[in-house]
């Protein structure tokens, strides 16, 4: 389902993302971790579109999809969330989502996309919201909007950054169940997260980055127990 080669990014002089190579299998669950600043977040940004690499290529579904643009890499089935949730406030939240049942894998119009994004809204628990402005949602129910808008574009790649941040002990749960649901109808995810309970639940796979590289790549249980992680965690040099 994807493909990543080689893929690099940089900024001036900083590899954010440095020569990362790996593949994810349909219907996987992937865990992406990485300390603050490891380039996690721009990898998501590569995949996605939302920027081209500085080299390497990456393939969707076998399709070499390196440095296309973020709505035609939407159209190929990939769909994500934001560490800061990006609604549009004054829209209602069926409108919100309306919106990538229009973008998204195939294009929906009118009233098919207006049920699709009532569908997605059910299945995210915010049926009965959508007269409000999405502006006026709480929190929790803002990152439910961003996943039913994910989940509009009809994705067989869903890439989460950090859905599960921030939130109570109960709407972890909660929201745990939520993207096992997800994965349980066949989804491919790749999902940055920091919160390792959620991890150990949800992906039997990581993939963890450092500096910009990729340092592991393996089981959840042996990768979070690979002292190379835990010093990159840590903070400490390579070898302690
Ligand atoms: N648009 C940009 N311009 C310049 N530098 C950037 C840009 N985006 C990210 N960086 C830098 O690239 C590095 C990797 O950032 P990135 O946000 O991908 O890390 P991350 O692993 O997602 O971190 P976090 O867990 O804090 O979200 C950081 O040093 C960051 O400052």
């Amino acid at each position: 389902m994807l493909e990543i080669r080689n893929a690099t990014k940089t900024f001036g002089g900083l590899a954010a993302v440095d020569r990362v190579s790996f593949s994810i299998q349909q219907g996987e669950v992937a865990g992406l971790l990485g300390p603050n600043g490891s380039g996690k977040t721009t990898l998501l940004n590569l995949v996605s579109g939302a920027l081209p690499p500085s080299g390497g290529r990456i393939l969707i579904a076998g399709r070499d999809m390196t440095g296309k643009r973020a709505d035609l890499i939407a159209r190929a089935g990939v769909a994500r969330t934001f560490q800061l949730v990006r609604i549009l406030p004054s829209l209602t939240p069926e409108e919100n989502v309306m919106v990538s049942a229009v973008f998204g894998a195939v294009p929906h119009w009118g009233e098919k996309a207006r049920e699709i994004a009532r569908a997605a809204l059910a299945r995210v628990g915010l049926d009965g919201h959508h007269a409000r402005a999405a502006g006026d949602l709480t929190y929790l129910d803002q990152k439910r909007l961003e996943l039913a808008r994910a989940l509009a574009a009809e994705p067989k790649l869903l890439l989460l950054d950090e859905w599960l941040a921030g939130l109570n002990p109960t709407e972890l749960k909660e929201g745990i169940a939520l993207i096992r649901s997800f994965s349980e109808t066949g989804i491919t995810i790749l999902m940055v997260e920091h919160i390792m309970e959620a991890v150990r639940a949800l992906c039997p796979r990581c993939l963890v980055m450092n500096s910009g590289a990729l340092i592991a790549d393996g089981p959840t249980g042996e990768v979070l127990a690979d002292p190379h992680v835990i010093a990159a965690y840590l903070g400490e040099v390579e070898d302690a």
